[in-house]
Protein backbone atom coordinates (compact mmCIF):
# COMPACT_ATOMS: atom_id res chain seq x y z
CA UNK A 1 0.00 0.00 0.00
CA UNK A 2 1.23 3.45 -1.04
CA UNK A 3 0.76 6.86 1.26
CA UNK A 4 -1.79 7.95 -1.16
CA UNK A 5 -3.60 4.45 -0.61
CA UNK A 6 -3.33 4.30 2.95
CA UNK A 7 -4.84 8.05 3.53
CA UNK A 8 -7.73 7.03 1.00
CA UNK A 9 -10.22 6.54 3.48
CA UNK A 10 -8.52 9.30 5.67
CA UNK A 11 -11.68 11.37 6.31
CA UNK A 12 -14.29 8.63 6.90
CA UNK A 13 -11.69 7.95 9.78
CA UNK A 14 -10.59 11.85 10.37
CA UNK A 15 -14.50 11.84 11.21
CA UNK A 16 -14.69 9.52 14.03
CA UNK A 17 -11.65 10.84 15.75
CA UNK A 18 -13.24 14.62 15.22
CA UNK A 19 -16.40 14.83 15.63
CA UNK A 20 -19.32 13.98 13.15
CA UNK A 21 -17.34 15.83 9.53
CA UNK A 22 -20.67 15.84 7.24
CA UNK A 23 -18.19 14.07 4.80
CA UNK A 24 -18.39 11.08 6.29
CA UNK A 25 -22.08 11.11 5.33
CA UNK A 26 -21.12 10.65 1.61
CA UNK A 27 -19.68 7.40 0.37
CA UNK A 28 -17.21 7.54 -1.94
CA UNK A 29 -16.32 3.83 -2.18
CA UNK A 30 -15.02 3.47 -5.36
CA UNK A 31 -12.51 6.46 -6.18
CA UNK A 32 -12.49 10.61 -5.84
CA UNK A 33 -13.78 11.35 -9.20
CA UNK A 34 -16.53 12.80 -10.04
CA UNK A 35 -18.47 12.52 -13.13
CA UNK A 36 -21.04 14.38 -14.96
CA UNK A 37 -24.56 12.66 -15.91
CA UNK A 38 -23.07 12.60 -19.46
CA UNK A 39 -19.66 11.32 -18.65
CA UNK A 40 -21.43 8.41 -16.43
CA UNK A 41 -23.72 7.83 -19.93
CA UNK A 42 -19.86 7.47 -21.62
CA UNK A 43 -19.13 4.97 -18.49
CA UNK A 44 -21.75 2.52 -18.89
CA UNK A 45 -21.43 2.78 -23.11
CA UNK A 46 -17.86 2.17 -22.75
CA UNK A 47 -18.99 -0.73 -19.72
CA UNK A 48 -21.31 -1.87 -22.44
CA UNK A 49 -19.54 -2.04 -25.61
CA UNK A 50 -16.56 -4.04 -23.42
CA UNK A 51 -18.91 -7.07 -23.35
CA UNK A 52 -21.19 -6.21 -20.23
CA UNK A 53 -24.75 -5.90 -20.82
CA UNK A 54 -27.17 -3.35 -19.91
CA UNK A 55 -29.34 -5.09 -18.63
CA UNK A 56 -26.26 -6.99 -15.85
CA UNK A 57 -25.80 -3.20 -14.83
CA UNK A 58 -28.87 -2.50 -14.09
CA UNK A 59 -29.33 -5.33 -12.25
CA UNK A 60 -26.39 -4.65 -10.02
CA UNK A 61 -28.09 -1.11 -9.97
CA UNK A 62 -31.57 -2.25 -9.08
CA UNK A 63 -30.05 -5.03 -5.81
CA UNK A 64 -27.99 -2.44 -4.54
CA UNK A 65 -31.37 0.14 -4.09
CA UNK A 66 -32.93 -2.77 -2.94
CA UNK A 67 -30.51 -3.64 -0.31
CA UNK A 68 -30.31 -0.20 0.97
CA UNK A 69 -34.10 -0.37 1.02
CA UNK A 70 -33.81 -3.39 3.17
CA UNK A 71 -31.75 -1.62 5.00
CA UNK A 72 -33.28 1.58 5.95
CA UNK A 73 -36.29 -0.59 7.22
CA UNK A 74 -36.77 -1.56 10.81
CA UNK A 75 -38.55 -4.32 12.22
CA UNK A 76 -42.38 -4.33 10.81
CA UNK A 77 -43.74 -7.40 10.11
CA UNK A 78 -43.96 -7.33 6.44
CA UNK A 79 -42.34 -4.03 5.47
CA UNK A 80 -44.54 -2.05 2.77
CA UNK A 81 -42.40 -0.38 -0.12
CA UNK A 82 -43.62 1.89 -2.51
CA UNK A 83 -42.01 2.33 -5.69
CA UNK A 84 -42.37 5.51 -8.19
CA UNK A 85 -40.82 4.56 -11.72
CA UNK A 86 -39.82 7.06 -14.27
CA UNK A 87 -40.26 6.07 -18.52
CA UNK A 88 -36.46 5.80 -18.40
CA UNK A 89 -33.61 3.63 -17.57
CA UNK A 90 -34.14 5.32 -13.46
CA UNK A 91 -37.16 3.46 -13.43
CA UNK A 92 -35.43 0.22 -15.06
CA UNK A 93 -33.64 0.11 -11.87
CA UNK A 94 -36.80 0.24 -9.52
CA UNK A 95 -38.29 -2.41 -11.84
CA UNK A 96 -35.05 -4.83 -10.64
CA UNK A 97 -35.76 -3.59 -6.80
CA UNK A 98 -39.06 -3.96 -6.92
CA UNK A 99 -38.54 -7.61 -8.45
CA UNK A 100 -35.67 -8.42 -5.53
CA UNK A 101 -37.43 -7.16 -2.52
CA UNK A 102 -40.93 -9.05 -3.77
CA UNK A 103 -38.80 -11.99 -3.89
CA UNK A 104 -37.33 -10.96 -0.34
CA UNK A 105 -40.95 -11.05 1.35
CA UNK A 106 -41.43 -7.56 1.13
CA UNK A 107 -45.01 -6.29 0.23
CA UNK A 108 -44.10 -3.88 -3.25
CA UNK A 109 -46.21 -1.81 -4.87
CA UNK A 110 -44.86 0.08 -7.90
CA UNK A 111 -46.27 3.43 -9.58
CA UNK A 112 -45.75 3.93 -13.06
CA UNK A 113 -45.45 7.61 -14.74
CA UNK A 114 -46.04 6.08 -18.33
CA UNK A 115 -47.15 3.31 -19.72
CA UNK A 116 -45.68 -0.29 -19.34
CA UNK A 117 -46.24 -0.28 -23.44
CA UNK A 118 -43.69 2.89 -23.49
CA UNK A 119 -40.70 1.76 -21.56
CA UNK A 120 -37.82 1.22 -23.95
CA UNK A 121 -34.63 -1.25 -24.10
CA UNK A 122 -33.22 -2.86 -20.74
CA UNK A 123 -36.29 -0.67 -18.73
CA UNK A 124 -39.02 -2.62 -20.58
CA UNK A 125 -36.85 -5.71 -20.18
CA UNK A 126 -36.48 -5.29 -16.61
CA UNK A 127 -40.40 -4.57 -15.95
CA UNK A 128 -40.99 -7.72 -18.20
CA UNK A 129 -38.86 -9.85 -15.58
CA UNK A 130 -40.37 -7.96 -12.98
CA UNK A 131 -43.88 -9.45 -14.02
CA UNK A 132 -42.58 -12.95 -14.84
CA UNK A 133 -41.43 -12.98 -11.09
CA UNK A 134 -44.63 -12.47 -10.21
CA UNK A 135 -45.66 -9.10 -10.59
CA UNK A 136 -45.75 -6.88 -7.83
CA UNK A 137 -48.42 -4.56 -8.34
CA UNK A 138 -48.36 -1.59 -10.33
CA UNK A 139 -50.89 1.14 -11.35
CA UNK A 140 -49.99 4.53 -13.08
CA UNK A 141 -49.22 7.07 -10.73
CA UNK A 142 -51.73 9.94 -10.05
CA UNK A 143 -52.05 12.44 -7.07
CA UNK A 144 -54.88 9.58 -5.68
CA UNK A 145 -52.46 6.55 -6.36
CA UNK A 146 -49.84 8.45 -4.66
CA UNK A 147 -51.40 9.48 -1.69
CA UNK A 148 -53.23 5.72 -1.08
CA UNK A 149 -49.39 4.65 -1.72
CA UNK A 150 -48.23 6.81 0.55
CA UNK A 151 -51.11 6.15 3.49
CA UNK A 152 -49.80 2.56 3.56
CA UNK A 153 -45.72 2.89 2.80
CA UNK A 154 -43.22 2.57 5.10
CA UNK A 155 -40.95 3.54 2.97
CA UNK A 156 -40.96 5.37 -1.05
CA UNK A 157 -38.08 4.11 -3.36
CA UNK A 158 -37.67 7.37 -6.08
CA UNK A 159 -36.69 6.22 -9.22
CA UNK A 160 -38.40 8.89 -11.38
CA UNK A 161 -36.02 10.49 -12.91
CA UNK A 162 -32.09 10.14 -12.73
CA UNK A 163 -29.05 11.17 -14.86
CA UNK A 164 -31.82 11.62 -17.65
CA UNK A 165 -33.33 14.76 -15.68
CA UNK A 166 -33.36 17.06 -18.64
CA UNK A 167 -35.36 20.06 -17.18
CA UNK A 168 -36.53 21.06 -13.82
CA UNK A 169 -40.23 19.23 -12.52
CA UNK A 170 -43.29 21.27 -13.53
CA UNK A 171 -46.57 21.51 -13.46
CA UNK A 172 -48.13 17.23 -12.24
CA UNK A 173 -44.41 16.38 -11.94
CA UNK A 174 -43.82 19.21 -9.45
CA UNK A 175 -46.95 18.52 -7.23
CA UNK A 176 -46.54 15.03 -7.27
CA UNK A 177 -42.99 15.33 -5.98
CA UNK A 178 -44.44 17.74 -3.16
CA UNK A 179 -47.10 15.13 -2.72
CA UNK A 180 -44.13 12.44 -1.78
CA UNK A 181 -42.32 15.50 0.17
CA UNK A 182 -45.60 16.13 2.32
CA UNK A 183 -46.23 12.41 3.05
CA UNK A 184 -43.77 11.83 5.53
CA UNK A 185 -42.62 8.10 4.74
CA UNK A 186 -38.75 8.23 4.52
CA UNK A 187 -37.60 8.11 0.83
CA UNK A 188 -34.55 6.19 -0.65
CA UNK A 189 -33.23 8.05 -4.07
CA UNK A 190 -32.07 6.11 -7.22
CA UNK A 191 -29.03 7.43 -8.29
CA UNK A 192 -29.99 11.01 -7.64
CA UNK A 193 -33.27 12.32 -5.97
CA UNK A 194 -35.95 13.42 -8.88
CA UNK A 195 -35.40 16.62 -9.26
CA UNK A 196 -31.86 17.63 -8.86
CA UNK A 197 -29.72 18.33 -11.84
CA UNK A 198 -26.49 15.82 -11.49
CA UNK A 199 -24.43 17.82 -13.25
CA UNK A 200 -24.52 21.22 -10.99
CA UNK A 201 -26.66 20.45 -8.29
CA UNK A 202 -29.48 22.39 -9.42
CA UNK A 203 -33.52 22.07 -8.54
CA UNK A 204 -34.75 24.59 -10.14
CA UNK A 205 -38.33 22.97 -9.75
CA UNK A 206 -37.73 21.23 -6.56
CA UNK A 207 -36.84 17.97 -5.95
CA UNK A 208 -38.05 15.15 -4.18
CA UNK A 209 -36.44 15.04 -0.82
CA UNK A 210 -34.65 11.54 0.00
CA UNK A 211 -33.42 10.26 3.31
CA UNK A 212 -30.41 8.67 1.33
CA UNK A 213 -29.48 8.21 -2.51
CA UNK A 214 -27.91 4.81 -4.03
CA UNK A 215 -25.86 6.49 -6.77
CA UNK A 216 -23.89 4.18 -9.18
CA UNK A 217 -20.13 3.66 -9.69
CA UNK A 218 -19.08 7.47 -8.91
CA UNK A 219 -20.84 10.41 -7.17
CA UNK A 220 -22.08 13.19 -9.56
CA UNK A 221 -21.20 17.00 -9.26
CA UNK A 222 -25.27 17.19 -7.54
CA UNK A 223 -24.37 15.13 -4.74
CA UNK A 224 -21.98 17.54 -3.36
CA UNK A 225 -23.26 21.09 -4.72
CA UNK A 226 -26.25 22.96 -2.85
CA UNK A 227 -29.45 22.54 -3.13
CA UNK A 228 -28.87 19.39 -4.66
CA UNK A 229 -26.83 18.38 -1.50
CA UNK A 230 -29.69 18.96 0.52
CA UNK A 231 -32.29 16.62 -1.16
CA UNK A 232 -29.74 14.02 -1.05
CA UNK A 233 -29.72 13.06 2.64
CA UNK A 234 -26.92 9.96 3.39
CA UNK A 235 -25.22 9.30 -0.31
CA UNK A 236 -23.96 5.69 -1.02
CA UNK A 237 -21.68 4.73 -3.97
CA UNK A 238 -22.45 1.35 -5.32
CA UNK A 239 -20.02 -0.47 -7.33
CA UNK A 240 -21.94 -2.27 -10.07
CA UNK A 241 -19.03 -4.08 -12.52
CA UNK A 242 -18.29 -0.69 -14.20
CA UNK A 243 -14.35 -1.09 -14.47
CA UNK A 244 -12.43 1.93 -13.62
CA UNK A 245 -10.26 1.49 -16.33
CA UNK A 246 -13.30 3.83 -18.28
CA UNK A 247 -11.62 6.42 -16.74
CA UNK A 248 -8.75 6.50 -18.33
CA UNK A 249 -10.76 7.44 -21.83
CA UNK A 250 -13.13 9.51 -20.19
CA UNK A 251 -10.61 11.68 -18.05
CA UNK A 252 -12.69 13.32 -15.53
CA UNK A 253 -10.92 16.25 -14.34
CA UNK A 254 -13.25 16.86 -11.04
CA UNK A 255 -12.93 15.28 -7.66
CA UNK A 256 -14.28 15.73 -4.21
CA UNK A 257 -12.07 17.18 -2.29
CA UNK A 258 -10.28 14.07 -0.40
CA UNK A 259 -7.13 13.75 1.04
CA UNK A 260 -6.72 11.54 -2.52
CA UNK A 261 -6.09 15.12 -4.17
CA UNK A 262 -3.24 16.17 -2.65
CA UNK A 263 -1.28 14.05 -0.02
CA UNK A 264 1.16 13.24 -1.99
CA UNK A 265 2.08 16.60 -2.33
CA UNK A 266 2.15 16.97 1.52
CA UNK A 267 5.35 16.64 3.39
CA UNK A 268 5.69 16.32 7.10
CA UNK A 269 8.43 17.63 8.80
CA UNK A 270 11.52 15.35 8.36
CA UNK A 271 13.91 14.86 11.19
CA UNK A 272 17.19 16.87 9.93
CA UNK A 273 15.04 19.46 8.68
CA UNK A 274 15.13 22.96 9.47
CA UNK A 275 12.24 25.77 10.17
CA UNK A 276 13.66 27.60 7.09
CA UNK A 277 12.85 24.17 5.18
CA UNK A 278 8.97 24.72 5.77
CA UNK A 279 8.95 28.29 4.56
CA UNK A 280 8.39 31.80 5.87
CA UNK A 281 5.07 33.04 4.85
CA UNK A 282 4.16 36.84 5.58
CA UNK A 283 0.72 38.11 6.24
CA UNK A 284 0.14 41.60 5.33
CA UNK A 285 -1.87 43.21 7.90
CA UNK A 286 -4.44 46.75 8.33
CA UNK A 287 -4.63 49.70 10.37
CA UNK A 288 -4.43 49.65 13.95
CA UNK A 289 -8.26 49.48 14.11
CA UNK A 290 -8.58 46.63 12.04
CA UNK A 291 -5.85 43.98 13.45
CA UNK A 292 -7.83 40.65 14.22
CA UNK A 293 -8.44 39.47 10.08
CA UNK A 294 -4.56 38.96 9.41
CA UNK A 295 -3.24 37.70 13.51
CA UNK A 296 -6.23 34.87 12.54
CA UNK A 297 -4.40 34.07 9.25
CA UNK A 298 -0.79 34.28 10.80
CA UNK A 299 -1.98 31.96 13.55
CA UNK A 300 -3.54 29.71 10.73
CA UNK A 301 -0.33 30.06 8.68
CA UNK A 302 2.21 28.86 11.72
CA UNK A 303 -0.28 25.88 12.58
CA UNK A 304 -0.63 24.45 9.17
CA UNK A 305 3.21 24.32 9.42
CA UNK A 306 4.89 27.04 7.43
CA UNK A 307 8.46 27.45 9.39
CA UNK A 308 8.14 31.47 10.27
CA UNK A 309 5.52 33.60 10.08
CA UNK A 310 5.43 37.36 10.10
CA UNK A 311 2.53 39.74 10.08
CA UNK A 312 3.59 42.77 8.44
CA UNK A 313 1.94 46.21 9.14
CA UNK A 314 1.47 50.05 8.96
CA UNK A 315 2.96 50.97 12.20
CA UNK A 316 0.77 52.40 13.87
CA UNK A 317 -0.78 48.78 14.53
CA UNK A 318 2.72 47.03 15.33
CA UNK A 319 2.00 47.17 19.07
CA UNK A 320 -1.21 45.72 19.00
CA UNK A 321 0.03 42.97 16.85
CA UNK A 322 2.94 42.61 19.34
CA UNK A 323 0.68 42.54 22.44
CA UNK A 324 -1.35 39.43 21.07
CA UNK A 325 1.65 37.45 19.19
CA UNK A 326 4.05 35.30 20.50
CA UNK A 327 5.60 32.59 17.94
CA UNK A 328 4.58 35.04 15.22
CA UNK A 329 7.28 37.76 14.40
CA UNK A 330 5.68 41.25 13.60
CA UNK A 331 7.57 43.53 11.20
CA UNK A 332 6.88 47.70 10.72
CA UNK A 333 6.13 48.62 7.22
CA UNK A 334 7.54 52.15 7.52
CA UNK A 335 6.57 54.56 4.87
CA UNK A 336 9.75 56.30 3.58
CA UNK A 337 11.62 53.37 3.20
CA UNK A 338 12.87 51.92 0.16
CA UNK A 339 12.31 55.06 -2.09
CA UNK A 340 9.23 56.76 -0.54
CA UNK A 341 9.72 59.97 0.49
CA UNK A 342 8.35 60.48 4.00
CA UNK A 343 5.03 62.25 4.62
CA UNK A 344 3.93 61.53 1.26
CA UNK A 345 0.85 59.80 0.49
CA UNK A 346 2.42 56.88 -0.53
CA UNK A 347 1.27 53.64 0.89
CA UNK A 348 3.20 50.47 1.94
CA UNK A 349 3.90 49.27 -1.11
CA UNK A 350 7.99 50.27 -1.37
CA UNK A 351 8.41 48.75 2.23
CA UNK A 352 6.23 45.65 0.94
CA UNK A 353 8.78 45.42 -1.82
CA UNK A 354 11.57 46.08 0.31
CA UNK A 355 10.41 43.40 2.98
CA UNK A 356 10.08 40.50 0.32
CA UNK A 357 13.34 41.00 -1.38
CA UNK A 358 14.58 38.52 1.39
CA UNK A 359 13.71 35.35 -0.89
CA UNK A 360 13.21 33.27 2.19
CA UNK A 361 9.87 34.99 2.31
CA UNK A 362 8.45 32.47 -0.05
CA UNK A 363 4.49 33.21 0.29
CA UNK A 364 2.71 36.10 1.24
CA UNK A 365 -1.23 36.70 2.14
CA UNK A 366 -2.72 39.91 2.06
CA UNK A 367 -6.78 41.09 1.85
CA UNK A 368 -7.89 40.77 5.60
CA UNK A 369 -8.34 43.37 7.24
CA UNK A 370 -5.90 45.25 4.64
CA UNK A 371 -8.70 48.41 3.62
CA UNK A 372 -10.13 48.55 0.45
CA UNK A 373 -8.62 50.94 -1.83
CA UNK A 374 -5.89 52.60 -4.57
CA UNK A 375 -3.32 51.87 -1.87
CA UNK A 376 -4.49 48.37 -1.13
CA UNK A 377 -4.10 47.83 -5.30
CA UNK A 378 -0.32 48.91 -5.10
CA UNK A 379 0.34 47.22 -2.37
CA UNK A 380 -1.13 43.77 -4.25
CA UNK A 381 0.79 45.03 -6.98
CA UNK A 382 3.96 45.14 -4.81
CA UNK A 383 3.26 41.55 -3.44
CA UNK A 384 2.48 39.38 -7.01
CA UNK A 385 5.81 41.70 -8.43
CA UNK A 386 8.15 40.08 -5.29
CA UNK A 387 7.05 37.02 -3.88
CA UNK A 388 7.08 33.64 -5.07
CA UNK A 389 3.31 32.45 -3.99
CA UNK A 390 0.91 34.18 -2.85
CA UNK A 391 -2.61 34.71 -1.31
CA UNK A 392 -5.55 37.72 -2.19
CA UNK A 393 -8.28 37.37 -0.17
CA UNK A 394 -11.17 39.80 1.07
CA UNK A 395 -10.18 42.99 0.37
CA UNK A 396 -7.52 42.58 -2.02
CA UNK A 397 -10.01 41.20 -4.01
CA UNK A 398 -12.64 43.90 -3.38
CA UNK A 399 -9.91 46.54 -4.32
CA UNK A 400 -10.15 45.56 -7.90
CA UNK A 401 -14.01 45.58 -8.47
CA UNK A 402 -13.76 48.55 -11.23
CA UNK A 403 -10.27 46.88 -12.22
CA UNK A 404 -10.02 42.81 -12.84
CA UNK A 405 -8.36 42.89 -15.89
CA UNK A 406 -5.53 44.69 -13.91
CA UNK A 407 -5.36 41.77 -11.27
CA UNK A 408 -5.28 39.29 -13.84
CA UNK A 409 -2.65 40.92 -15.77
CA UNK A 410 -0.51 40.78 -12.65
CA UNK A 411 -1.30 37.19 -11.74
CA UNK A 412 -0.06 36.37 -15.09
CA UNK A 413 3.65 37.71 -14.72
CA UNK A 414 3.57 35.70 -11.36
CA UNK A 415 6.38 33.01 -11.31
CA UNK A 416 4.66 31.01 -8.76
CA UNK A 417 1.19 30.19 -7.97
CA UNK A 418 -1.63 32.74 -7.17
CA UNK A 419 -4.80 31.31 -5.06
CA UNK A 420 -7.61 33.66 -4.48
CA UNK A 421 -10.34 32.76 -2.24
CA UNK A 422 -13.28 35.12 -2.46
CA UNK A 423 -16.93 34.29 -0.82
CA UNK A 424 -20.08 34.84 -3.09
CA UNK A 425 -19.78 38.32 -2.57
CA UNK A 426 -15.95 38.86 -3.65
CA UNK A 427 -16.48 36.64 -6.31
CA UNK A 428 -19.41 38.89 -8.12
CA UNK A 429 -17.22 41.45 -7.54
CA UNK A 430 -14.32 40.49 -9.59
CA UNK A 431 -16.80 38.29 -11.74
CA UNK A 432 -20.02 39.65 -12.51
CA UNK A 433 -20.74 37.54 -15.86
CA UNK A 434 -19.97 34.71 -14.18
CA UNK A 435 -21.96 35.24 -11.11
CA UNK A 436 -25.88 33.67 -13.04
CA UNK A 437 -23.30 30.49 -13.65
CA UNK A 438 -23.49 27.16 -11.52
CA UNK A 439 -20.68 27.47 -8.66
CA UNK A 440 -18.63 24.69 -10.62
CA UNK A 441 -18.78 26.54 -13.90
CA UNK A 442 -18.41 29.77 -12.65
CA UNK A 443 -15.42 29.12 -10.34
CA UNK A 444 -13.60 26.96 -13.29
CA UNK A 445 -14.03 29.84 -15.75
CA UNK A 446 -12.48 32.68 -12.86
CA UNK A 447 -9.45 30.10 -12.70
CA UNK A 448 -9.12 29.97 -16.46
CA UNK A 449 -9.47 33.86 -16.73
CA UNK A 450 -7.56 34.94 -13.86
CA UNK A 451 -4.96 32.86 -14.05
CA UNK A 452 -5.65 31.91 -10.11
CA UNK A 453 -6.40 29.28 -8.13
CA UNK A 454 -10.05 30.37 -7.32
CA UNK A 455 -11.34 28.79 -4.20
CA UNK A 456 -15.36 29.81 -4.29
CA UNK A 457 -16.33 29.53 -0.37
CA UNK A 458 -19.55 28.64 0.90
CA UNK A 459 -20.94 25.42 2.52
CA UNK A 460 -20.08 23.65 -1.10
CA UNK A 461 -16.39 24.70 -1.91
CA UNK A 462 -15.42 25.08 -4.99
CA UNK A 463 -11.56 24.61 -6.10
CA UNK A 464 -10.29 25.41 -9.87
CA UNK A 465 -7.31 26.01 -11.15
CA UNK A 466 -6.53 27.73 -14.46
CA UNK A 467 -5.73 24.33 -16.21
CA UNK A 468 -9.79 22.55 -15.82
CA UNK A 469 -9.00 20.64 -12.85
CA UNK A 470 -11.79 21.35 -10.11
CA UNK A 471 -12.88 20.05 -6.89
CA UNK A 472 -16.25 20.11 -4.37
CA UNK A 473 -15.28 20.21 -0.69
CA UNK A 474 -17.84 18.36 1.71
CA UNK A 475 -16.38 18.07 4.83
CA UNK A 476 -17.63 22.28 6.44
CA UNK A 477 -19.54 21.83 8.91
CA UNK A 478 -22.24 25.08 9.16
CA UNK A 479 -20.36 25.91 12.57
CA UNK A 480 -17.65 27.74 9.93
CA UNK A 481 -20.34 30.46 9.02
CA UNK A 482 -18.70 32.21 11.29
CA UNK A 483 -16.78 35.87 11.54
CA UNK A 484 -13.21 35.47 10.88
CA UNK A 485 -13.18 32.16 9.52
CA UNK A 486 -12.50 33.04 6.12
CA UNK A 487 -9.20 34.33 7.69
CA UNK A 488 -8.10 31.61 8.65
CA UNK A 489 -8.47 29.50 5.37
CA UNK A 490 -6.32 32.24 4.07
CA UNK A 491 -4.06 31.54 5.92
CA UNK A 492 -4.13 27.84 6.16
CA UNK A 493 -3.37 27.86 2.33
CA UNK A 494 -0.55 30.47 2.94
CA UNK A 495 0.90 28.07 5.41
CA UNK A 496 0.73 24.79 2.86
CA UNK A 497 2.36 27.19 -0.01
CA UNK A 498 5.05 28.27 2.60
CA UNK A 499 6.16 24.84 2.28
CA UNK A 500 6.03 24.33 -1.17
CA UNK A 501 2.93 22.58 -1.99
CA UNK A 502 1.61 23.52 -5.54
CA UNK A 503 -1.37 26.01 -5.77
CA UNK A 504 -4.07 23.83 -6.52
CA UNK A 505 -3.37 20.59 -4.28
CA UNK A 506 -2.39 23.65 -1.19
CA UNK A 507 -5.80 25.38 -1.93
CA UNK A 508 -7.39 22.13 -1.83
CA UNK A 509 -5.81 20.28 1.33
CA UNK A 510 -6.15 24.16 3.35
CA UNK A 511 -10.14 23.81 2.67
CA UNK A 512 -10.34 19.96 3.63
CA UNK A 513 -8.09 20.72 6.65
CA UNK A 514 -10.40 23.94 7.25
CA UNK A 515 -13.45 21.75 7.27
CA UNK A 516 -12.21 19.28 9.45
CA UNK A 517 -10.89 21.71 12.07
CA UNK A 518 -14.73 23.05 12.13
CA UNK A 519 -15.37 19.73 12.90
CA UNK A 520 -12.78 19.14 15.29
CA UNK A 521 -13.68 22.63 17.36
CA UNK A 522 -17.35 21.94 16.89
CA UNK A 523 -20.51 23.52 18.01
CA UNK A 524 -20.01 26.64 19.55
CA UNK A 525 -16.64 27.66 17.74
CA UNK A 526 -15.02 30.86 16.86
CA UNK A 527 -12.49 31.44 14.55
CA UNK A 528 -9.82 31.85 17.09
CA UNK A 529 -10.71 27.84 17.81
CA UNK A 530 -9.72 27.02 14.51
CA UNK A 531 -5.91 27.19 14.38
CA UNK A 532 -5.56 25.50 17.57
CA UNK A 533 -7.64 22.53 15.76
CA UNK A 534 -6.13 21.59 13.20
CA UNK A 535 -3.60 19.81 15.71
CA UNK A 536 -5.61 16.75 15.61
CA UNK A 537 -6.19 17.18 12.08
CA UNK A 538 -2.33 16.62 11.28
CA UNK A 539 -1.53 14.53 13.73
CA UNK A 540 -4.41 12.22 12.17
CA UNK A 541 -2.76 12.96 8.88
CA UNK A 542 1.02 12.50 10.31
CA UNK A 543 -0.20 8.96 12.11
CA UNK A 544 -2.02 7.78 8.56
CA UNK A 545 0.95 8.68 6.48
CA UNK A 546 2.98 6.76 9.16
CA UNK A 547 0.99 3.59 8.71
CA UNK A 548 0.99 3.88 4.73
CA UNK A 549 5.14 4.12 5.00
CA UNK A 550 5.15 1.14 7.59
CA UNK A 551 3.41 -0.83 5.26
CA UNK A 552 5.49 -0.56 2.14
CA UNK A 553 8.36 -1.82 4.35
N1 LIG B 1 -26.96 1.06 -18.70
C1 LIG B 1 -27.09 2.22 -18.15
O1 LIG B 1 -27.01 3.22 -18.86
C2 LIG B 1 -27.41 2.28 -16.71
C3 LIG B 1 -28.26 3.30 -16.23
N2 LIG B 1 -28.69 3.30 -14.98
C4 LIG B 1 -29.81 4.15 -14.57
O2 LIG B 1 -30.25 4.91 -15.66
C5 LIG B 1 -30.51 6.24 -15.28
C6 LIG B 1 -30.41 7.13 -16.47
O3 LIG B 1 -31.40 6.65 -17.37
P1 LIG B 1 -32.02 7.56 -18.50
O4 LIG B 1 -30.92 8.13 -19.32
O5 LIG B 1 -33.02 6.73 -19.18
O6 LIG B 1 -32.66 8.77 -17.73
P2 LIG B 1 -33.77 8.86 -16.58
O7 LIG B 1 -34.38 7.55 -16.33
O8 LIG B 1 -33.16 9.58 -15.46
O9 LIG B 1 -34.86 9.86 -17.21
C7 LIG B 1 -35.04 9.96 -18.60
C8 LIG B 1 -36.49 10.24 -18.99
O10 LIG B 1 -37.08 11.22 -18.17
C9 LIG B 1 -37.61 12.27 -18.94
N3 LIG B 1 -37.47 13.50 -18.18
C10 LIG B 1 -36.31 14.10 -17.84
N4 LIG B 1 -36.54 15.17 -17.07
C11 LIG B 1 -37.88 15.25 -16.90
C12 LIG B 1 -38.73 16.15 -16.21
N5 LIG B 1 -38.27 17.18 -15.53
N6 LIG B 1 -40.07 15.96 -16.26
C13 LIG B 1 -40.58 14.92 -16.94
N7 LIG B 1 -39.81 14.03 -17.62
C14 LIG B 1 -38.50 14.19 -17.62
C15 LIG B 1 -36.79 12.24 -20.20
O11 LIG B 1 -37.48 12.88 -21.27
C16 LIG B 1 -36.60 10.73 -20.39
O12 LIG B 1 -37.74 10.16 -20.97
C17 LIG B 1 -29.50 6.50 -14.19
O13 LIG B 1 -29.91 7.57 -13.38
C18 LIG B 1 -29.46 5.17 -13.48
O14 LIG B 1 -30.46 5.13 -12.49
C19 LIG B 1 -28.37 2.18 -14.11
O15 LIG B 1 -29.34 1.23 -14.38
C20 LIG B 1 -27.00 1.64 -14.37
C21 LIG B 1 -26.83 1.27 -15.80
N1 LIG C 1 -22.98 27.11 5.78
C1 LIG C 1 -21.67 26.83 5.78
N2 LIG C 1 -21.26 25.58 6.00
C2 LIG C 1 -19.95 25.31 6.01
N3 LIG C 1 -18.97 26.22 5.80
C3 LIG C 1 -19.32 27.47 5.56
C4 LIG C 1 -20.69 27.85 5.51
N4 LIG C 1 -20.73 29.17 5.24
C5 LIG C 1 -19.45 29.59 5.14
N5 LIG C 1 -18.60 28.57 5.32
C6 LIG C 1 -17.13 28.65 5.28
O1 LIG C 1 -16.70 29.60 6.26
C7 LIG C 1 -15.70 30.46 5.73
C8 LIG C 1 -16.22 31.90 5.75
O2 LIG C 1 -15.36 32.74 5.07
P1 LIG C 1 -15.70 34.26 4.77
O3 LIG C 1 -17.04 34.38 4.13
O4 LIG C 1 -14.55 34.86 4.08
O5 LIG C 1 -15.86 34.87 6.23
P2 LIG C 1 -14.95 35.91 7.03
O6 LIG C 1 -14.69 37.05 6.10
O7 LIG C 1 -15.80 36.30 8.20
O8 LIG C 1 -13.73 35.21 7.44
C9 LIG C 1 -15.38 29.92 4.34
O9 LIG C 1 -14.31 29.01 4.41
C10 LIG C 1 -16.65 29.19 3.95
O10 LIG C 1 -16.41 28.15 3.04
K1 LIG D 1 -34.37 9.19 -8.76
Amino acid sequence: MNKAEAMADLWTDGASGGGASPAAKLGANGGNELLTPAQMAEADRLTIASGISGITLMNAAGEAVANAAQSMLTATDLPNVLILCGPGYNGGDGFVAARLLHQRGLEVKTLLLKKPGSLKGDAALAFEEMREAGAPTWQALTPASLKKGLSEADLVIDALFGAGLDRPLEGGMAKLAEMVNAGGVPVLAVDLPSGVNGADGSAGGGAIQAARSVTFFRLKPGHLLFPGRSYCGEVDCAQIGIRPAVLEEIVPELTLNDDRLWCSHWQEPVVSGHKYDRGHAVVFGGPMHSTGAARLAAEAALRAGAGLVTLACPPSALMVNACHLTAIMVHPLRKGEAGEAEGEEAGSAGPIRDLLSDKRLNAALIGPGFGVGPQTRECVMAVLGSVETAVLDADALTSYSSSPEALFFAIAGCRGSVVMTPHAGEFRRLFPDLFSLDKLSAARQAAQRSGAVVVLKGADTVIAAPDGRAAINSNAPAWLATAGSGDVLGGIVLGLLAQGMPGYEAAAMAVWMHGEAGSEAGPGLTAEDLPASLRPVIRRLVEKAGQGRKEIR
